[in-house]
Protein backbone atom coordinates (compact mmCIF):
# COMPACT_ATOMS: atom_id res chain seq x y z
CA UNK A 1 0.00 0.00 0.00
CA UNK A 2 1.17 3.53 -0.76
CA UNK A 3 2.67 4.68 2.83
CA UNK A 4 1.64 8.70 2.21
CA UNK A 5 -2.02 7.42 1.93
CA UNK A 6 -1.71 4.69 4.61
CA UNK A 7 -0.31 7.73 7.25
CA UNK A 8 -2.65 10.36 6.30
CA UNK A 9 -4.97 8.93 8.45
CA UNK A 10 -2.43 9.78 12.11
CA UNK A 11 -2.03 13.03 13.13
CA UNK A 12 1.78 13.19 12.52
CA UNK A 13 4.09 14.90 15.23
CA UNK A 14 7.06 14.27 13.06
CA UNK A 15 9.06 12.58 10.68
CA UNK A 16 12.17 11.42 10.20
CA UNK A 17 14.11 9.95 7.59
CA UNK A 18 12.58 9.67 3.55
CA UNK A 19 8.92 7.54 3.92
CA UNK A 20 9.38 4.20 1.84
CA UNK A 21 7.05 4.40 -0.83
CA UNK A 22 5.45 1.40 -0.79
CA UNK A 23 4.92 -0.97 2.50
CA UNK A 24 3.36 -4.44 2.31
CA UNK A 25 2.54 -5.33 6.18
CA UNK A 26 2.14 -3.49 9.76
CA UNK A 27 3.69 -5.29 12.74
CA UNK A 28 4.02 -4.51 16.32
CA UNK A 29 6.16 -7.74 17.10
CA UNK A 30 9.62 -6.96 16.34
CA UNK A 31 10.32 -10.66 16.00
CA UNK A 32 7.08 -10.39 12.86
CA UNK A 33 8.56 -7.34 11.00
CA UNK A 34 9.24 -7.98 7.47
CA UNK A 35 10.80 -6.77 4.29
CA UNK A 36 9.24 -3.39 3.77
CA UNK A 37 6.74 -3.21 6.43
CA UNK A 38 5.90 -0.75 9.45
CA UNK A 39 6.74 -1.67 12.71
CA UNK A 40 4.85 0.07 15.73
CA UNK A 41 6.74 0.27 18.77
CA UNK A 42 4.48 0.35 21.74
CA UNK A 43 4.91 0.68 25.67
CA UNK A 44 3.15 -3.05 27.30
CA UNK A 45 2.55 -3.86 30.51
CA UNK A 46 5.87 -6.25 30.04
CA UNK A 47 8.26 -4.24 27.75
CA UNK A 48 8.63 -1.48 26.01
CA UNK A 49 8.92 -2.20 22.42
CA UNK A 50 10.57 0.88 21.70
CA UNK A 51 13.85 -1.41 22.88
CA UNK A 52 13.19 -3.28 19.72
CA UNK A 53 12.71 -1.01 16.80
CA UNK A 54 16.52 -2.42 15.64
CA UNK A 55 15.23 -6.06 15.76
CA UNK A 56 12.17 -5.13 13.52
CA UNK A 57 14.88 -2.92 10.97
CA UNK A 58 17.08 -6.23 11.02
CA UNK A 59 13.99 -7.79 9.86
CA UNK A 60 13.34 -5.87 7.40
CA UNK A 61 11.40 -2.79 8.58
CA UNK A 62 10.94 0.44 6.42
CA UNK A 63 9.55 2.81 8.57
CA UNK A 64 9.44 2.43 12.65
CA UNK A 65 5.88 4.48 14.34
CA UNK A 66 7.06 5.69 18.01
CA UNK A 67 6.09 7.68 20.63
CA UNK A 68 9.60 9.21 20.74
CA UNK A 69 12.67 9.73 18.92
CA UNK A 70 14.84 6.70 18.52
CA UNK A 71 18.57 6.42 17.60
CA UNK A 72 17.41 5.07 14.29
CA UNK A 73 19.69 4.46 11.05
CA UNK A 74 17.79 6.69 8.48
CA UNK A 75 19.17 4.98 5.15
CA UNK A 76 17.74 1.66 6.53
CA UNK A 77 14.11 3.10 7.94
CA UNK A 78 12.21 6.08 8.40
CA UNK A 79 10.63 7.27 11.75
CA UNK A 80 7.58 8.86 12.17
CA UNK A 81 6.38 9.99 16.06
CA UNK A 82 3.13 10.06 16.96
CA UNK A 83 1.58 10.65 20.60
CA UNK A 84 -0.16 7.65 21.43
CA UNK A 85 1.23 4.44 19.23
CA UNK A 86 -1.88 2.54 20.53
CA UNK A 87 -4.30 4.86 18.49
CA UNK A 88 -1.80 4.86 15.90
CA UNK A 89 -1.88 0.78 15.75
CA UNK A 90 -6.07 0.82 15.36
CA UNK A 91 -6.04 3.62 12.76
CA UNK A 92 -3.26 2.65 10.58
CA UNK A 93 -4.59 -1.56 10.55
CA UNK A 94 -8.08 -0.30 10.02
CA UNK A 95 -6.58 1.67 6.65
CA UNK A 96 -4.50 -0.63 5.51
CA UNK A 97 -6.81 -3.90 5.88
CA UNK A 98 -9.84 -1.60 4.17
CA UNK A 99 -12.10 -1.12 7.57
CA UNK A 100 -13.30 -4.47 6.91
CA UNK A 101 -15.52 -4.60 10.07
CA UNK A 102 -17.94 -1.75 8.19
CA UNK A 103 -18.28 -4.44 5.50
CA UNK A 104 -18.82 -7.52 7.85
CA UNK A 105 -22.52 -8.13 9.95
CA UNK A 106 -20.64 -8.15 13.05
CA UNK A 107 -21.72 -9.44 16.44
CA UNK A 108 -20.20 -8.30 19.66
CA UNK A 109 -20.76 -9.86 23.26
CA UNK A 110 -19.21 -9.13 26.64
CA UNK A 111 -19.91 -9.92 30.11
CA UNK A 112 -18.39 -11.86 33.11
CA UNK A 113 -19.37 -15.13 32.01
CA UNK A 114 -21.52 -16.45 28.97
CA UNK A 115 -19.30 -14.74 26.30
CA UNK A 116 -18.23 -18.43 24.76
CA UNK A 117 -21.58 -19.73 24.61
CA UNK A 118 -23.50 -16.73 23.28
CA UNK A 119 -21.06 -16.34 20.20
CA UNK A 120 -21.10 -20.08 20.19
CA UNK A 121 -24.55 -20.21 19.81
CA UNK A 122 -24.49 -16.97 17.43
CA UNK A 123 -22.02 -18.57 15.12
CA UNK A 124 -23.94 -21.52 15.05
CA UNK A 125 -27.20 -20.46 14.15
CA UNK A 126 -25.94 -18.30 11.62
CA UNK A 127 -24.69 -21.63 10.36
CA UNK A 128 -27.75 -23.35 9.89
CA UNK A 129 -29.46 -20.52 8.13
CA UNK A 130 -26.82 -20.93 5.50
CA UNK A 131 -24.86 -17.91 5.80
CA UNK A 132 -21.15 -17.96 6.39
CA UNK A 133 -19.49 -17.08 9.54
CA UNK A 134 -16.52 -16.72 11.36
CA UNK A 135 -15.74 -16.69 15.70
CA UNK A 136 -13.51 -15.40 17.50
CA UNK A 137 -12.96 -15.93 21.45
CA UNK A 138 -11.65 -17.87 24.30
CA UNK A 139 -11.69 -20.84 21.84
CA UNK A 140 -9.62 -19.23 19.10
CA UNK A 141 -10.38 -18.13 15.61
CA UNK A 142 -12.40 -20.18 14.08
CA UNK A 143 -12.37 -18.78 9.96
CA UNK A 144 -14.25 -21.43 7.51
CA UNK A 145 -13.01 -24.51 8.92
CA UNK A 146 -9.97 -23.21 10.14
CA UNK A 147 -8.94 -23.04 13.45
CA UNK A 148 -6.46 -20.78 14.57
CA UNK A 149 -5.54 -20.51 18.54
CA UNK A 150 -5.42 -16.99 19.96
CA UNK A 151 -3.24 -16.05 22.85
CA UNK A 152 -6.12 -13.71 24.08
CA UNK A 153 -10.27 -13.82 24.40
CA UNK A 154 -9.98 -10.65 22.31
CA UNK A 155 -7.03 -10.57 20.11
CA UNK A 156 -5.10 -6.97 20.04
CA UNK A 157 -6.19 -4.38 17.50
CA UNK A 158 -3.73 -5.40 14.69
CA UNK A 159 -4.95 -9.05 14.80
CA UNK A 160 -8.73 -8.02 14.86
CA UNK A 161 -8.30 -6.00 11.71
CA UNK A 162 -6.13 -8.74 10.00
CA UNK A 163 -9.09 -11.73 11.01
CA UNK A 164 -11.76 -9.27 10.01
CA UNK A 165 -9.55 -8.77 6.23
CA UNK A 166 -8.97 -12.41 5.93
CA UNK A 167 -13.08 -13.54 6.80
CA UNK A 168 -13.85 -11.07 4.12
CA UNK A 169 -11.48 -12.51 1.58
CA UNK A 170 -12.74 -16.09 2.46
CA UNK A 171 -16.37 -14.30 1.44
CA UNK A 172 -17.25 -14.71 5.09
CA UNK A 173 -19.30 -11.44 5.78
CA UNK A 174 -20.59 -12.35 9.38
CA UNK A 175 -18.51 -12.73 12.77
CA UNK A 176 -19.13 -13.65 16.06
CA UNK A 177 -16.77 -12.17 18.33
CA UNK A 178 -15.88 -12.16 22.50
CA UNK A 179 -15.78 -9.16 23.86
CA UNK A 180 -13.54 -8.69 27.35
CA UNK A 181 -13.17 -5.90 29.33
CA UNK A 182 -9.27 -6.18 28.81
CA UNK A 183 -9.68 -5.97 25.25
CA UNK A 184 -12.27 -3.00 25.31
CA UNK A 185 -9.45 -1.20 28.46
CA UNK A 186 -6.82 -1.67 26.64
CA UNK A 187 -8.37 -0.30 22.83
CA UNK A 188 -8.03 -3.36 20.90
CA UNK A 189 -11.65 -2.78 19.09
CA UNK A 190 -10.84 0.57 18.77
CA UNK A 191 -12.49 1.36 15.21
CA UNK A 192 -14.09 -2.18 15.12
CA UNK A 193 -18.02 -1.33 13.81
CA UNK A 194 -20.15 -3.54 15.34
CA UNK A 195 -23.79 -4.32 14.11
CA UNK A 196 -25.08 -5.70 17.01
CA UNK A 197 -23.63 -5.61 21.23
CA UNK A 198 -24.71 -8.45 23.96
CA UNK A 199 -24.42 -8.18 27.26
CA UNK A 200 -24.52 -11.59 29.32
CA UNK A 201 -23.76 -10.18 32.91
CA UNK A 202 -21.33 -8.69 35.25
CA UNK A 203 -20.19 -10.68 38.27
CA UNK A 204 -16.91 -10.48 40.15
CA UNK A 205 -13.97 -11.21 38.15
CA UNK A 206 -10.69 -9.70 36.87
CA UNK A 207 -10.31 -7.45 40.00
CA UNK A 208 -6.77 -7.87 40.43
CA UNK A 209 -6.81 -6.03 36.87
CA UNK A 210 -9.79 -3.33 37.29
CA UNK A 211 -9.32 -2.81 40.67
CA UNK A 212 -13.14 -2.40 41.65
CA UNK A 213 -16.40 -3.05 40.16
CA UNK A 214 -17.09 0.37 38.93
CA UNK A 215 -13.88 -0.04 36.94
CA UNK A 216 -14.60 -3.23 35.38
CA UNK A 217 -18.07 -2.14 34.46
CA UNK A 218 -17.45 0.99 32.70
CA UNK A 219 -14.85 -1.00 30.82
CA UNK A 220 -17.61 -3.21 29.87
CA UNK A 221 -19.45 -0.26 29.09
CA UNK A 222 -17.57 0.76 26.48
CA UNK A 223 -18.54 -1.94 23.83
CA UNK A 224 -21.93 -0.15 23.73
CA UNK A 225 -20.91 3.48 23.96
CA UNK A 226 -18.64 2.54 21.49
CA UNK A 227 -21.40 1.51 18.88
CA UNK A 228 -21.13 5.27 18.04
CA UNK A 229 -23.83 8.20 17.45
CA UNK A 230 -24.11 7.35 13.51
CA UNK A 231 -28.23 6.69 13.23
CA UNK A 232 -27.96 5.83 9.65
CA UNK A 233 -26.75 2.65 10.44
CA UNK A 234 -29.25 0.15 12.40
CA UNK A 235 -27.22 -1.57 15.17
CA UNK A 236 -28.86 -2.78 18.33
CA UNK A 237 -27.77 -3.76 22.20
CA UNK A 238 -29.01 -6.59 23.40
CA UNK A 239 -28.90 -6.06 27.27
CA UNK A 240 -30.21 -8.64 30.64
CA UNK A 241 -32.91 -6.82 32.15
CA UNK A 242 -32.24 -8.46 35.23
CA UNK A 243 -28.49 -7.52 35.49
CA UNK A 244 -27.99 -4.55 37.78
CA UNK A 245 -25.74 -2.95 34.54
CA UNK A 246 -28.60 -2.83 32.51
CA UNK A 247 -29.88 0.87 32.83
CA UNK A 248 -26.22 1.96 32.84
CA UNK A 249 -25.23 0.39 29.54
CA UNK A 250 -28.91 1.58 28.07
CA UNK A 251 -27.93 4.73 29.39
CA UNK A 252 -25.13 4.84 27.40
CA UNK A 253 -26.02 3.50 23.91
CA UNK A 254 -27.79 5.95 21.24
CA UNK A 255 -28.42 2.27 19.66
CA UNK A 256 -31.90 0.70 19.57
CA UNK A 257 -32.20 -1.72 22.64
CA UNK A 258 -33.31 -4.88 22.93
CA UNK A 259 -34.06 -6.20 26.07
CA UNK A 260 -34.03 -9.80 27.59
CA UNK A 261 -35.10 -11.90 30.40
CA UNK A 262 -36.26 -14.34 33.22
CA UNK A 263 -37.77 -11.74 35.43
CA UNK A 264 -39.25 -8.64 34.34
CA UNK A 265 -41.02 -7.78 30.95
CA UNK A 266 -38.65 -7.86 28.26
CA UNK A 267 -38.47 -8.15 24.57
CA UNK A 268 -37.44 -11.45 25.07
CA UNK A 269 -38.28 -13.71 28.32
CA UNK A 270 -38.10 -17.13 29.17
CA UNK A 271 -41.39 -18.41 30.71
CA UNK A 272 -42.40 -22.22 32.36
CA UNK A 273 -38.55 -23.10 32.25
CA UNK A 274 -38.49 -27.02 33.21
CA UNK A 275 -34.67 -28.25 33.76
CA UNK A 276 -33.93 -31.73 32.52
CA UNK A 277 -30.06 -33.54 33.15
CA UNK A 278 -30.12 -33.58 29.20
CA UNK A 279 -32.66 -30.92 28.02
CA UNK A 280 -34.09 -27.61 29.00
CA UNK A 281 -37.51 -26.39 27.70
CA UNK A 282 -39.30 -23.36 28.17
CA UNK A 283 -41.64 -20.73 26.63
CA UNK A 284 -40.02 -18.00 24.68
CA UNK A 285 -42.08 -14.51 25.19
CA UNK A 286 -41.05 -12.65 22.04
CA UNK A 287 -42.12 -10.11 19.67
CA UNK A 288 -43.59 -12.80 16.89
CA UNK A 289 -45.88 -14.40 20.53
CA UNK A 290 -45.35 -17.36 22.38
CA UNK A 291 -42.63 -20.22 21.06
CA UNK A 292 -42.31 -23.39 22.31
CA UNK A 293 -38.26 -24.18 22.92
CA UNK A 294 -36.24 -27.10 23.81
CA UNK A 295 -32.45 -27.21 23.47
CA UNK A 296 -29.36 -29.36 24.56
CA UNK A 297 -28.19 -26.70 26.93
CA UNK A 298 -28.77 -27.46 30.46
CA UNK A 299 -28.80 -25.07 33.33
CA UNK A 300 -30.50 -21.62 33.85
CA UNK A 301 -27.51 -19.89 32.94
CA UNK A 302 -27.99 -21.31 29.75
CA UNK A 303 -31.76 -20.01 29.08
CA UNK A 304 -29.97 -16.68 29.26
CA UNK A 305 -27.53 -17.42 26.95
CA UNK A 306 -30.02 -18.74 24.44
CA UNK A 307 -32.34 -15.52 25.29
CA UNK A 308 -29.49 -13.27 24.69
CA UNK A 309 -27.87 -15.29 21.40
CA UNK A 310 -31.56 -14.94 19.71
CA UNK A 311 -32.31 -11.85 20.78
CA UNK A 312 -28.75 -10.38 18.66
CA UNK A 313 -30.34 -12.41 15.65
CA UNK A 314 -34.06 -11.38 15.75
CA UNK A 315 -32.17 -7.45 16.12
CA UNK A 316 -30.22 -8.63 12.67
CA UNK A 317 -33.16 -9.66 11.25
CA UNK A 318 -33.54 -13.79 11.49
CA UNK A 319 -37.25 -14.94 12.58
CA UNK A 320 -37.52 -15.75 15.88
CA UNK A 321 -39.79 -18.76 15.06
CA UNK A 322 -36.30 -20.08 12.56
CA UNK A 323 -34.13 -19.25 15.55
CA UNK A 324 -36.26 -21.62 18.18
CA UNK A 325 -35.92 -24.89 15.60
CA UNK A 326 -32.20 -23.80 14.98
CA UNK A 327 -30.98 -23.87 18.66
CA UNK A 328 -33.45 -27.03 19.13
CA UNK A 329 -30.71 -28.75 16.91
CA UNK A 330 -27.42 -27.49 18.54
CA UNK A 331 -25.01 -29.65 21.12
CA UNK A 332 -23.77 -28.13 23.75
CA UNK A 333 -20.73 -25.58 23.90
CA UNK A 334 -17.42 -27.90 24.37
CA UNK A 335 -17.07 -27.52 28.05
CA UNK A 336 -19.84 -25.71 29.27
CA UNK A 337 -21.83 -28.11 31.20
CA UNK A 338 -21.10 -30.62 28.54
CA UNK A 339 -22.44 -34.25 29.74
CA UNK A 340 -19.81 -37.01 30.03
CA UNK A 341 -21.80 -40.11 29.12
CA UNK A 342 -20.55 -43.25 30.48
CA UNK A 343 -22.15 -46.58 31.37
CA UNK A 344 -21.82 -45.34 35.27
CA UNK A 345 -24.72 -44.91 37.58
CA UNK A 346 -23.72 -41.26 38.29
CA UNK A 347 -24.60 -38.33 36.10
CA UNK A 348 -21.12 -35.60 35.27
CA UNK A 349 -20.59 -33.19 33.36
CA UNK A 350 -17.64 -30.84 32.58
CA UNK A 351 -17.86 -26.67 32.86
CA UNK A 352 -15.67 -23.87 32.46
CA UNK A 353 -16.97 -22.00 35.55
CA UNK A 354 -14.27 -20.18 37.40
CA UNK A 355 -15.91 -17.29 38.72
CA UNK A 356 -17.60 -17.46 41.80
CA UNK A 357 -21.41 -16.59 40.14
CA UNK A 358 -20.76 -19.19 37.47
CA UNK A 359 -19.82 -21.47 40.40
CA UNK A 360 -23.22 -20.76 41.81
CA UNK A 361 -25.01 -21.06 38.42
CA UNK A 362 -23.26 -24.22 37.53
CA UNK A 363 -24.19 -25.51 41.01
CA UNK A 364 -27.76 -24.22 40.14
CA UNK A 365 -28.80 -25.87 36.76
CA UNK A 366 -28.21 -30.07 38.51
CA UNK A 367 -30.65 -29.11 41.49
CA UNK A 368 -33.51 -29.49 39.33
CA UNK A 369 -32.67 -32.58 39.10
CA UNK A 370 -30.64 -34.04 41.76
CA UNK A 371 -31.44 -37.47 43.67
CA UNK A 372 -28.49 -38.06 45.89
CA UNK A 373 -25.41 -36.00 46.38
CA UNK A 374 -23.63 -32.98 44.39
CA UNK A 375 -19.76 -33.61 44.43
CA UNK A 376 -18.60 -30.50 43.04
CA UNK A 377 -14.81 -30.15 41.95
CA UNK A 378 -13.68 -26.79 40.96
CA UNK A 379 -10.07 -25.04 40.66
CA UNK A 380 -8.64 -21.71 39.88
CA UNK A 381 -5.68 -20.65 38.54
CA UNK A 382 -2.25 -19.42 39.83
CA UNK A 383 -0.93 -15.42 39.63
CA UNK A 384 -4.28 -14.18 38.84
CA UNK A 385 -6.95 -12.73 40.64
CA UNK A 386 -6.72 -13.89 44.27
CA UNK A 387 -9.77 -11.72 45.45
CA UNK A 388 -12.14 -14.37 44.38
CA UNK A 389 -11.37 -17.25 45.51
CA UNK A 390 -12.48 -17.63 48.50
CA UNK A 391 -15.76 -16.18 46.99
CA UNK A 392 -15.35 -19.46 44.51
CA UNK A 393 -15.37 -21.87 47.81
CA UNK A 394 -18.11 -20.66 49.30
CA UNK A 395 -20.47 -20.94 46.34
CA UNK A 396 -18.90 -24.33 45.87
CA UNK A 397 -19.95 -24.83 49.59
CA UNK A 398 -23.24 -25.08 48.05
CA UNK A 399 -22.42 -28.81 46.87
CA UNK A 400 -22.50 -31.56 49.71
CA UNK A 401 -18.89 -32.79 48.90
CA UNK A 402 -16.22 -30.10 47.55
CA UNK A 403 -12.82 -31.00 46.02
CA UNK A 404 -10.65 -27.50 45.50
CA UNK A 405 -7.96 -28.23 42.99
CA UNK A 406 -5.95 -26.00 41.05
CA UNK A 407 -6.53 -25.04 37.31
CA UNK A 408 -3.37 -23.41 36.23
CA UNK A 409 -0.43 -22.76 39.07
CA UNK A 410 1.71 -20.71 36.72
CA UNK A 411 4.30 -20.06 39.11
CA UNK A 412 2.07 -19.71 42.44
CA UNK A 413 2.69 -22.31 44.52
CA UNK A 414 -0.31 -24.36 44.70
CA UNK A 415 -0.53 -24.46 48.88
CA UNK A 416 -1.01 -20.63 48.53
CA UNK A 417 -3.66 -21.06 45.76
CA UNK A 418 -5.38 -23.66 48.20
CA UNK A 419 -5.55 -22.29 51.35
CA UNK A 420 -6.63 -18.81 49.63
CA UNK A 421 -9.86 -20.51 48.60
CA UNK A 422 -10.29 -22.77 51.72
CA UNK A 423 -11.14 -19.88 53.61
CA UNK A 424 -13.97 -19.30 51.81
CA UNK A 425 -15.78 -23.12 52.43
CA UNK A 426 -18.85 -22.96 54.72
CA UNK A 427 -18.76 -26.68 55.58
CA UNK A 428 -16.04 -29.48 56.94
CA UNK A 429 -17.19 -31.89 53.70
CA UNK A 430 -14.16 -31.19 51.05
CA UNK A 431 -11.31 -31.85 50.34
CA UNK A 432 -7.68 -30.19 48.98
CA UNK A 433 -6.01 -32.08 45.83
CA UNK A 434 -3.49 -29.90 44.14
CA UNK A 435 -3.08 -32.56 41.48
CA UNK A 436 -6.21 -32.15 39.18
CA UNK A 437 -6.16 -35.35 37.87
CA UNK A 438 -6.05 -36.88 41.54
CA UNK A 439 -8.90 -34.83 42.40
CA UNK A 440 -11.26 -35.94 39.43
CA UNK A 441 -9.79 -39.61 40.33
CA UNK A 442 -10.38 -38.57 44.16
CA UNK A 443 -14.23 -37.06 43.20
CA UNK A 444 -15.22 -40.44 41.25
CA UNK A 445 -13.97 -43.15 44.21
CA UNK A 446 -15.57 -41.05 46.48
CA UNK A 447 -18.73 -41.09 44.26
CA UNK A 448 -22.13 -43.55 45.06
CA UNK A 449 -24.84 -44.24 42.79
CA UNK A 450 -27.28 -41.17 41.93
CA UNK A 451 -24.72 -38.61 42.75
CA UNK A 452 -24.25 -35.68 40.60
CA UNK A 453 -20.58 -35.14 40.39
CA UNK A 454 -19.74 -31.80 38.19
CA UNK A 455 -15.88 -30.91 37.33
CA UNK A 456 -15.35 -26.94 36.92
CA UNK A 457 -12.57 -24.67 36.08
CA UNK A 458 -11.24 -25.98 32.73
CA UNK A 459 -13.72 -26.40 30.60
CA UNK A 460 -12.67 -27.59 27.01
CA UNK A 461 -9.17 -26.24 27.66
CA UNK A 462 -6.66 -29.02 26.69
CA UNK A 463 -3.59 -28.10 28.75
CA UNK A 464 -2.28 -27.13 32.26
CA UNK A 465 0.22 -23.90 32.70
CA UNK A 466 2.86 -24.86 35.19
CA UNK A 467 5.33 -22.17 35.46
CA UNK A 468 5.09 -20.57 31.88
CA UNK A 469 4.99 -24.07 30.08
CA UNK A 470 1.90 -25.63 28.62
CA UNK A 471 1.55 -29.24 29.40
CA UNK A 472 -1.42 -31.36 27.73
CA UNK A 473 -4.00 -32.10 30.10
CA UNK A 474 -7.81 -33.06 29.19
CA UNK A 475 -10.32 -32.94 31.80
CA UNK A 476 -13.11 -35.27 30.32
CA UNK A 477 -10.37 -37.77 29.42
CA UNK A 478 -9.24 -37.84 32.70
CA UNK A 479 -12.98 -38.07 33.98
CA UNK A 480 -13.54 -40.81 31.63
CA UNK A 481 -10.47 -42.84 32.75
CA UNK A 482 -10.97 -42.74 36.06
CA UNK A 483 -15.26 -43.51 35.32
CA UNK A 484 -13.94 -46.94 33.40
CA UNK A 485 -11.50 -47.27 36.66
CA UNK A 486 -14.24 -47.07 39.07
CA UNK A 487 -17.18 -48.18 37.72
CA UNK A 488 -16.45 -50.40 35.27
CA UNK A 489 -16.63 -54.26 36.96
C1 LIG B 1 -2.18 -7.65 31.00
C2 LIG B 1 -2.55 -7.73 29.57
O1 LIG B 1 -3.69 -7.65 29.22
N1 LIG B 1 -1.54 -7.94 28.71
C3 LIG B 1 -1.79 -7.92 27.27
C4 LIG B 1 -0.81 -6.95 26.64
O2 LIG B 1 0.45 -7.48 26.94
P1 LIG B 1 1.66 -6.56 27.33
O3 LIG B 1 1.24 -5.12 27.37
O4 LIG B 1 2.31 -7.14 28.53
O5 LIG B 1 2.61 -6.79 26.11
P2 LIG B 1 4.17 -6.80 26.19
O6 LIG B 1 4.65 -8.19 26.37
O7 LIG B 1 4.63 -5.76 27.16
O8 LIG B 1 4.55 -6.36 24.72
C5 LIG B 1 4.36 -5.02 24.26
C6 LIG B 1 4.59 -5.04 22.79
O9 LIG B 1 5.96 -5.41 22.54
C7 LIG B 1 6.01 -6.31 21.49
N2 LIG B 1 7.26 -7.08 21.59
C8 LIG B 1 7.49 -7.90 22.63
C9 LIG B 1 8.67 -8.64 22.69
C10 LIG B 1 9.61 -8.51 21.65
O10 LIG B 1 10.68 -9.13 21.61
N3 LIG B 1 9.33 -7.65 20.63
C11 LIG B 1 8.18 -6.93 20.59
O11 LIG B 1 7.98 -6.17 19.65
C12 LIG B 1 4.76 -7.16 21.66
O12 LIG B 1 4.39 -7.79 20.45
C13 LIG B 1 3.74 -6.09 22.07
O13 LIG B 1 3.16 -5.50 20.94
O14 LIG B 1 -1.00 -6.92 25.25
C14 LIG B 1 -0.84 -8.20 24.60
C15 LIG B 1 -1.15 -7.98 23.11
O15 LIG B 1 -2.43 -7.42 22.98
C16 LIG B 1 -1.79 -9.22 25.19
O16 LIG B 1 -1.56 -10.49 24.59
C17 LIG B 1 -1.56 -9.30 26.68
O17 LIG B 1 -2.49 -10.20 27.21
C18 LIG B 1 -1.94 -11.12 28.18
C19 LIG B 1 -1.35 -12.34 27.47
C20 LIG B 1 -3.03 -11.56 29.13
O18 LIG B 1 -2.92 -12.58 29.79
N4 LIG B 1 -4.09 -10.78 29.24
C21 LIG B 1 -5.27 -11.13 30.01
C22 LIG B 1 -5.30 -10.41 31.34
C23 LIG B 1 -6.46 -10.74 29.15
O19 LIG B 1 -6.38 -9.84 28.33
N5 LIG B 1 -7.56 -11.50 29.29
C24 LIG B 1 -8.76 -11.26 28.51
C25 LIG B 1 -9.83 -12.32 28.81
C26 LIG B 1 -10.49 -12.08 30.11
C27 LIG B 1 -11.68 -13.01 30.28
O20 LIG B 1 -11.49 -14.23 30.44
O21 LIG B 1 -12.83 -12.52 30.30
C28 LIG B 1 -8.45 -11.45 27.02
O22 LIG B 1 -9.07 -10.75 26.20
O23 LIG B 1 -7.66 -12.36 26.72
N1 LIG C 1 -25.00 -16.43 31.37
C1 LIG C 1 -24.26 -16.97 32.34
N2 LIG C 1 -24.41 -16.57 33.63
C2 LIG C 1 -23.66 -17.11 34.62
N3 LIG C 1 -22.75 -18.09 34.41
C3 LIG C 1 -22.57 -18.51 33.16
C4 LIG C 1 -23.29 -17.97 32.05
N4 LIG C 1 -22.90 -18.59 30.94
C5 LIG C 1 -21.94 -19.44 31.29
N5 LIG C 1 -21.75 -19.42 32.63
C6 LIG C 1 -20.77 -20.18 33.40
O1 LIG C 1 -19.50 -19.68 33.01
C7 LIG C 1 -18.72 -20.72 32.44
C8 LIG C 1 -17.97 -20.16 31.27
O2 LIG C 1 -18.89 -19.91 30.22
P1 LIG C 1 -18.42 -19.17 28.90
O3 LIG C 1 -17.14 -19.77 28.47
O4 LIG C 1 -19.54 -19.15 27.94
O5 LIG C 1 -18.14 -17.72 29.50
P2 LIG C 1 -17.04 -16.67 29.06
O6 LIG C 1 -17.63 -15.35 29.38
O7 LIG C 1 -16.66 -16.90 27.65
O8 LIG C 1 -15.81 -16.96 30.00
P3 LIG C 1 -14.26 -16.75 29.61
O9 LIG C 1 -14.09 -15.46 28.90
O10 LIG C 1 -13.59 -16.80 30.92
O11 LIG C 1 -13.95 -17.89 28.69
C9 LIG C 1 -19.70 -21.82 32.06
O12 LIG C 1 -19.07 -23.06 32.07
C10 LIG C 1 -20.74 -21.68 33.13
O13 LIG C 1 -20.32 -22.30 34.32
Amino acid sequence: MNTAELLSSLKIKQVFGTLPNEITTIHNDSREAEDNSIFICTRGFTVDSHDFYQQAIENGASLVIAEKKLDIDLDKAALVIVNDTYKATAILANRFYGYPSTKLNLFGVTGTNGKTTVTNLIHSMLKKGGRASALSGTIGVQLDNKQLPSSNTTCDALTNQKILKNALDQDIDHMAMEVSSHGLAQGRLWGVDFDVVTFTNLTHDHLDYHDTMEQYGYAKGLLFAQLGQDLRKTKYAVLNHDDAWFDTYKSVSAAEVISYSLNADSDFKAENVEYHPDKTTFTLLCPEGRLDVTMNLLGEFNVYNALAAIASLYAYGIPAERLVKYIGELPPVNGRMEKVDMDAPVSMYIDYAHTPDAIEKSIDSVLPFKKNRLIFMVGTGGDRDEYKRPAMAEKASRADYVILTINDPRFEKSEDILRDMEKGMKHDNYALVADRKEAISHALQVSEPDDILIFAGKGQEDYQIIEDTKYPHSDRKIVEEQCLLRYSR
